[in-house]
């Protein structure tokens, strides 16, 4: 099965099958070439139980570093499910049970002798609607290194905000606003603030649960622009409904289908040359 999804260079549409399936994807807007890292996390045969009704079954993955990886599949298949057990969000629904064994850098992160706190701070998470704090934008971002400790002055603070916001690429339009809420801003912004937040705990995984889908074109390109900087720092891993969206910024692609996972690969490999035919069928419009 050899298909183009992606747009050729000029803008016209790329190969497509014999059968003509719909060219969905523009070309990947990855503008960093900084390789992949070794594995960061490990997931192996993770199921997740609601109220004893399984949502995930037996999901075996590995998540590589300074990566970005996309996990994709129609409503309800279990991605926001399985990302929520790389940083144990799971334990904070009632009834929810999850088996199996999620490695980052080898630890079980399950262990008893870990924080679920601290590991979310290592592991940070950003959701589909921004969540800023009712708070000044300074406090927003100040916030979790002050609770962690990682800053011994107010001027190390400062720096750590600037830096952060400076990362998240809001710096220049919040600057002379620290003071102001940080529920004044845009939504676009208001994400890149929450992003903000979560990197000035400097955390090695950022989990982001469709970042985008409350978000105009613009905003929405100003996030994948930042995504494809901060995979060089980062392990990312994002959900997303936009098969566009996840052949842009991400280089691997998870596809998932009633709570298991199908096929994992290169995203152009899966978006070109997928090996299962429900990988086929889900990204050619078929059905999801
Ligand atoms: N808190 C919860 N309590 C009970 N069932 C849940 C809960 N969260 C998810 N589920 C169920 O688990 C399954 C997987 O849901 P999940 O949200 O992980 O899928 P998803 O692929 O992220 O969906 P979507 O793309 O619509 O967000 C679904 O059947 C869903 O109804």
């Amino acid at each position: 099965m050899k298909f183009n999804l992606f747009r050729a260079a000029d803008g016209t549409e790329g190969g497509g099958s014999p059968a003509g399936p719909p060219v969905i994807a523009a070309p990947p807007v990855v503008h960093s070439s900084a390789p992949m890292g070794p594995t960061k996390i490990a997931a192996r045969d993770v199921s997740v139980f609601y109220s004893g009704k399984q949502a995930l079954y037996d999901v075996t993955l590995d998540i590589p570093d300074k990566t970005v990886t996309a996990l994709i599949g129609p409503s309800g298949c279990g991605k926001s499910t399985f990302l929520r057990t790389m940083n144990r969000m799971n334990d904070t629904i009632p009834g929810a049970k999850v088996t199996g064994r999620i490695e980052m850098d080898g630890e079980d992160i399950n262990a008893k002798s870990v924080d679920p706190v601290l590991l979310r701070a290592r592991v940070g998470m950003v959701f589909q609607k921004p969540n800023p704090f009712p708070k000044t934008i300074y406090e927003n971002v100040a916030y979790g290194p002050r609770i962690h400790g990682l800053a011994a002055s107010k001027s190390e603070l400062d720096s750590v905000v600037e830096a952060s916001l400076k990362r998240a690429g809001l710096w220049e339009e919040v600057a002379d606003r620290l003071h102001s809420p940080g529920t004044g801003l845009s939504g676009g912004q208001q994400q890149r603030l929450v992003i903000a937040r979560a990197i000035a705990v400097e955390p090695e995984v950022i989990l982001m649960d469709e970042p985008c889908s409350a978000l105009d074109p613009i905003a929405t390109a100003k996030i994948e622009e930042l995504i494809d900087e901060l995979r060089e720092r980062y392990c990312i891993v994002i959900v997303t409904h936009s098969m566009a969206q996840a052949a842009r910024v991400s280089q691997r692609t998870a596809f998932f289908h009633m709570g298991r996972l199908v096929e994992t690969g290169d995203t152009e490999d899966i978006f070109t040359n997928p090996r299962e035919r429900r990988t086929l069928d889900y990204i050619t419009g078929r059905f999801g």
